[in-house]
């Protein structure tokens, strides 16, 4: 990690009408961190990470990145074109149901290619021995390359989702509930999985999740969310060893007790 924060928010509100959807937030993202945001359902973790993003204007505040020449932008100042760039190129986008970062019916060696093609590789061969290196870095097997993601179960969509978005070496990923809606033990192996690729690539993160067993595993630091502010925030272990927050010791309380 270096000493310089990769994404800075800014006292970021978003209001729709009289509705708080996120209030007043404001967080460093260093290089290599992971951050998940939790909190229970209406929080405000998905209308935060959507300003995050840049696929919400938010009412209020600033979101600045560092971009790879080391200069710093407000990313709502920057053009479509330029944003555009950014979410194919230094961002990758992994959504609680593959369907919505998937395209379904092309391959699943086009689905990771065309991560590559939007760069400008233009070398078919290259891009297929790529697309199937990271088949197998998801363990999905190299012989279904040529099929459908549909024609894959959940966790394999999930897995060839990642990969999509990982092949282009993006340097912050955006996850919206990136293991939810799968089986149990499915959800522990996409989660080892997550953890090593995050680690061996460096990547920061920016994860949303209800669920503490994944903010755990992922991530190094927390923020705790309810009725659209943050109510704690520190690193992970020690917020959920000593939660500080009446209504964290709650969420903490009564996850263990499940
Ligand atoms: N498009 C919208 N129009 C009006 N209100 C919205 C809209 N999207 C979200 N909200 C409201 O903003 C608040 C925060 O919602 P948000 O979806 O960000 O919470 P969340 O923590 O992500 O919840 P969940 O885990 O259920 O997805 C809620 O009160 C919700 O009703």
């Amino acid at each position: 990690m270096t000493d310089q924060p990769l994404l800075t928010a800014r006292s970021v509100s978003k209001f729709y009408g009289n509705r708080i959807g996120c209030n007043d937030v404001s967080f460093d993202l260093y290089p290599g961190e992971v951050l998940a945001i939790v909190g229970e359902s209406g929080s405000g973790k998905t209308t935060l990470l959507n300003c995050l993003s840049t696929r919400l204007l938010p009412t209020s505040g600033i979101v600045s990145y560092r971009m790879r020449d080391d200069t710093t932008r407000d990313l709502y100042r920057m053009s479509e074109a330029e944003r555009r760039f950014l979410m194919r190129t230094d961002w990758g986008f992994v959504h609680q149901n593959p369907a919505d970062g998937l395209r379904m019916t092309v391959s699943a060696g086009a689905n990771v290619g065309e991560r590559l093609m939007a760069l400008g590789d233009r070398n078919y061969g290259q891009i297929r021995e790529t697309a199937t290196d990271w088949l197998g870095r998801v363990e999905i097997a190299a012989d279904r390359v040529d099929d459908q993601p549909r024609a894959f179960s959940g966790g394999m969509r999930q897995r060839l989702q990642i990969a999509r978005n990982l092949v282009t070496g993006p340097r912050l990923v955006f996850m919206d509930e990136p293991t939810g809606g799968l089986d149990v033990s499915v959800q522990a192996r996409l989660l080892d999985l997550l953890r090593g690729l995050v680690q061996d690539m460096g990547l920061a993160a920016i994860v949303v999740t209800h669920d503490l067993a994944v903010a755990r595993l992922l991530s190094h630091r927390m923020m705790v969310m309810k009725d659209g502010h943050v109510v704690e925030s520190g690193l992970t272990d020690r917020l959920l060893d000593d939660p500080q927050a009446p209504y964290t010791q709650l969420l903490v309380s009564s996850i263990l007790q499940v």
